[in-house]
């Protein structure tokens, strides 16, 4: 069972990878500044098609032919805060699914506050790491340490159960476990190197593929994530070995995501019920 288990994720992964391959969804990206080059990267290296629009003024010709978007609230200011709300509201209206990232969500008020107020604004997934989740669950600031997480994602796991239940969104919590959940199932992804956490936006960056993923199979978005989230730590396993610290890996993170094979795919992926 634990065998058919992994191998159907696993071809679930493949197939998801290779439609994103095939049909290059185009994602619009509304990012903090120091994601913006990794995140477009690793897009491109999945096959997708990413565009870093966030004006205002061009949301509403842009977003209604967008296939999904990402908003990542890493350098928030006040005036970027309208165009990220404007883009989701759009891509609700236009049916395409969006996906936040609430970087550091905890570390300020006017930060919570807008990642409350998108939360609202209906995304498909929010995914972030422990700390964040359990800001946004509790509605409190503290508890982190900047963007970086101070819990592991397995103390969020109620929090993101009760975050998703209460939102309707899917919710992921990265870290050596990742957390996915839709408030009633529950999985763990157990691909990826510890060493991800020593480049900057890997986190922002597999929130970038999860909507490539949700963009090529929007009816499945719990799926869609868990199997982003492990191919995103099966580029990683694969590229370690070639690397000799962060800056490498970041490099070869990018190579082996664009090579990743069949069965490279169905062997690695590594998602089990909780
Ligand atoms: N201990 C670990 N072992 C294996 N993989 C890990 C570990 N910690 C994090 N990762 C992986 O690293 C990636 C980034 O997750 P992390 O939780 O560090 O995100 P983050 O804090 O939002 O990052 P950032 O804000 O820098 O973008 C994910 O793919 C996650 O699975
Ligand atoms: C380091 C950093 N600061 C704001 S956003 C960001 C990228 C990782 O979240
Ligand atoms: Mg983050």
């Amino acid at each position: 069972m634990e065998d058919e288990t992994k191998n159907n994720w696993g071809s679930t992964a493949w197939a998801h990878l290779s439609s994103t391959r095939q049909h290059s969804p185009l994602i619009q990206c509304i990012t903090n500044f120091v994601s913006m080059d990794f995140m477009a990267n690793t897009l491109l290296a999945a096959g997708a098609s990413p565009a870093m629009l966030h004006s205002l003024q061009e949301i509403p010709d842009f977003t209604p032919n967008i296939n999904a978007l990402c908003i990542n609230i890493g350098t928030l200011t006040a005036d970027w805060l309208p165009a990220m709300k404007m883009a989701a509201e759009v891509a609700v209206k236009a049916g395409k699914p969006w996906v936040l990232d609430p970087v550091a969500a905890g570390a300020s008020k006017f930060r919570l506050e807008a990642c409350i107020e998108l939360v609202k604004l209906k995304p498909c997934v929010i995914r972030g790491n422990g700390s964040e989740i359990l800001a946004l669950f509790r509605a409190s600031v503290g508890s982190t340490k900047g963007v970086d997480s101070m819990h592991d994602s397995t103390d969020a796991i109620e929090a993101a159960k009760s975050l998703a239940e209460a939102s309707g969104c899917i919710v992921a919590v990265s870290g050596a476990v990742d957390i996915v959940t839709d408030g009633k199932r529950v999985v763990g992804a157990r691909n990826g190197v510890a060493m991800l956490q020593k480049i900057t936006a890997t986190g922002c960056s597999v929130t970038a593929l999860i909507a490539a993923f949700v963009a090529v199979d929007p009816v499945h978005a719990f799926e869609a994530t868990a199997t982003a989230l492990s191919i995103f730590g099966v580029a990683a396993e694969m590229a370690i070995d070639l690397s000799k610290g962060p800056a490498s890996l970041r490099m070869h993170l990018i190579d082996s995501l664009y090579g990743l094979d069949h069965s490279t795919v169905l062997k690695r992926v590594n998602i089990t019920s909780l």
